[in-house]
């Protein structure tokens, strides 16, 4: 066994699709942790969902042993972190877990958004970086420029950085040589009492709640007892051990080590990414810093289609709230939609995936409202409220301030672009705080905007108006008072709670007078003329009517034939499935996004 000297423990980041899990493929399967039958692509990425959307959302630790020019044999552990903006404290941890970081940049892209955020967190982790060139191999390929791009970042001196393919293999095992002479072992103290960090941890339907480790000081061994410092947890460790990635059992864990521990805990929520794990008796004192209680930030209604669904829907939420921490949800009662939940997510991927799973996994017929964000919210008699649903948003007249929370965001641009990004942040209520010049072609923008602008189509807008060039990356800073209003929309003279929004009161006649319009688009023709309304408290500022007009489906089979009758029945059936009932009014899904597409 390689002693503490000869562990390196580190993590690959790098912009989405710039290459990591590739490259983590060639690690595994250079230094033969995986059976080369057994070698499929992106190893690393366990889950169904993130196979086929190509991201990567939990994080992994495989452990290998690599043979280095030296002679010597070193014990690697390769943490995998996630690439999302929404999973910021997720990298944050996993990278406190390591002591430096391969930062992979796809040299026929250059540095993106992200490159520049994961750069910052790991430099703030204080680790050792190695910037890698990554798709020497393609014939777009510009390492020249791109290690211009990252020196400029880094400061590093561009001739200096490995230039590779982690598809062909080509430089590679020098990645890992650079690894190992510039990445420092652990630094812990073996003798202390027991420190361990938990970076992930994920539930398994057998086994309970696996928290991925790293050992700061000391050693754990099986059927320690043990305690969570923040969540006060306490359990017994039922197995403990390291991952190729399979999971492998091992008497302990060392100072410096990597791995996993399960007590039977069933609840990831009692040992949350951040927290730190010792001793019960005769334990450390001083936890770990860094521990943070992540917040939902983007919250939408979830709705099942038939409401004989709702005790299915709670039940998949009870389960998927098991292996995620960061998912809040509580019960909502919507006139328009009936039983549902309202939930919180820690960003928009986060809530397409939980949307996506519910869908897939659970095998429910879903209706999701727009996401919004939560408001702070002073009462004129001085009591405070945080909103998270629009519809529970108190009457103008009660209000004496509304704070939303607010985001840095910083956008990494060709320079072309640089006019129409402009244009966007402003519209979107946007204040350009600076701008830089990472190359000749690449610009850096950065805006304070309002993160309720950001959760409706500011990221595909962006894509759009830059052919999908432009990259973003963003924090939450805080919260700003804003000059906001409820905009209702009334359907046959009914507000539907489900359509409100919070906009901004100068944008509201706007919005209102487009959102009629998209809604008199998607609503199909009733028995009965539908008039359509826009409305801030009692005064409408926008009005449509959907025309009366029936399709009877059945007219175009003369009398007889019962069986072609009822298929037609039966279609029509089926195309109203995603349709609600609003009152008197069917309303299709698509109604309850139509602010989606509002100023296209
Ligand atoms: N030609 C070429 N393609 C590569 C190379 N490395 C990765 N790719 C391809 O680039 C795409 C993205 O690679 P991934 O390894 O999934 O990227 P990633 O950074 O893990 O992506 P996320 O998990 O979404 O952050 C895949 O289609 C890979 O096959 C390379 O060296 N050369």
């Amino acid at each position: 066994m390689p002693d503490q000297s000869h562990i390196r423990n580190f993590s690959i980041i790098a912009h989405i699709d710039h290459g990591k899990s590739t490259l983590a493929d060639r690690i595994l399967e250079m230094t033969k942790t995986v059976d080369q039958r057994e070698m499929r692509e992106q190893l690393l990425d366990s889950m169904d969902l993130e196979r086929e959307r190509g991201i990567t959302i939990k994080s992994q630790a495989v452990r290998v042993y690599y043979t280095a020019k030296d002679g010597e044999t070193y014990q690697l552990h390769l943490i995998d972190t996630p690439g999302h903006v929404d999973f910021t404290y997720e990298v944050s941890r996993s990278l406190a877990a390591c002591e430096g970081a391969l930062l992979v940049v796809d040299a026929s892209q250059g540095v993106e958004a992200q490159t520049v955020a994961n750069t910052y967190l790991a430099v703030d982790a204080g680790l050792e970086l190695i910037p890698v060139l990554n798709k020497l191999d393609l014939p777009g390929a510009e390492p020249e420029r791109v290690a211009g791009e990252v020196s400029e970042l880094l400061g590093e001196d561009p001739d200096s950085i490995l230039k590779i393919s982690g598809k062909t293999g080509a430089g590679v095992d020098e990645v890992l040589e650079q690894l190992i002479a510039q990445v420092p072992p652990p630094a812990g103290d073996p003798d202390a009492p027991p420190r361990a960090m938990i970076f992930d941890s994920e539930f398994d339907q057998y086994r309970g709640v696996v928290a991925y480790i790293r050992v700061v000081d000391g050693t754990f061994k099986k059927g320690d007892a043990i305690r969570a410092m923040q969540a006060g947890t306490e359990a017994d460790i039922d197995d403990i051990g390291f991952f190729t990635p399979a999971m492998t059992p091992v008497k302990e864990l060392r100072v410096g080590e990597v791995g996993y521990l399960i007590t039977g805990i069933k609840d990831v929520t009692l040992l949350r990414v951040g927290d730190t794990l010792t001793l019960k008796h005769h334990g450390a004192t001083e936890p770990l810093p860094g521990y943070k209680d992540v917040k939902p930030m983007v919250f939408c209604g979830i709705f099942p289609v038939e409401g004989a669904d709702y005790p299915d829907l709670r039940d998949a939420l009870e389960k998927l709230t098991l292996n995620d921490a960061a998912l809040a949800w509580e019960p909502e009662t919507s006139d328009a939609l009936g039983f549902g939940f309202r939930c919180g997510f820690l960003g928009l991927l986060h809530m397409d995936i939980v949307r996506e799973r519910l869908e897939r996994e659970y095998d429910l017929n879903l209706l999701a409202t727009l996401p919004s964000v939560s408001f702070e919210v002073t009462l004129t008699n001085g009591e405070e409220l945080v909103v998270h649903a629009p519809s529970h948003m108190p009457e103008p007249g009660v209000i004496s301030e509304i704070r939303e929370p607010m985001i840095k965001a910083s956008i990494l641009t060709p320079k072309e672009y640089v006019g129409t990004i402009m244009e966007l942040c402003q519209s979107k209520r946007g204040t350009s705080t600076g701008m830089s010049y990472l190359s000749e072609n690449r610009v850096q923008l950065q805006y304070d905007l309002p993160l309720a602008e950001i959760v409706l189509d500011f990221f595909d807008q962006l894509k759009s108006r830059t052919r999908g060039y432009a990259s973003l990356d963003y924090e939450i800073s805080g919260v700003q008072p804003s000059n906001l209003v409820k905009l209702d929309v009334l359907l046959a003279g009914d507000s539907v709670d489900a359509l409100s929004m919070i906009v901004h009161k100068d944008k509201a006649y706007e919005i209102g007078r487009q959102l009629t319009e998209k809604l008199r688009e998607k609503i199909p023709r009733q028995q009965y003329d539908v008039p359509i309304q826009a409305a801030i408290g009692s005064h409408i500022v926008a009005r449509e009517t959907v025309k009366a007009f029936r399709k009877d489906v059945t007219a175009k089979c003369y009398g007889g034939d019962i069986s072609r009758k009822r298929k037609l029945l039966e279609k029509q059936k089926e195309g109203k499935k995603r349709m609600k009932q609003v009152g008197r009014v069917e309303v299709p899904q698509e109604a309850f996004l139509a602010v989606l597409e509002v100023g296209d």
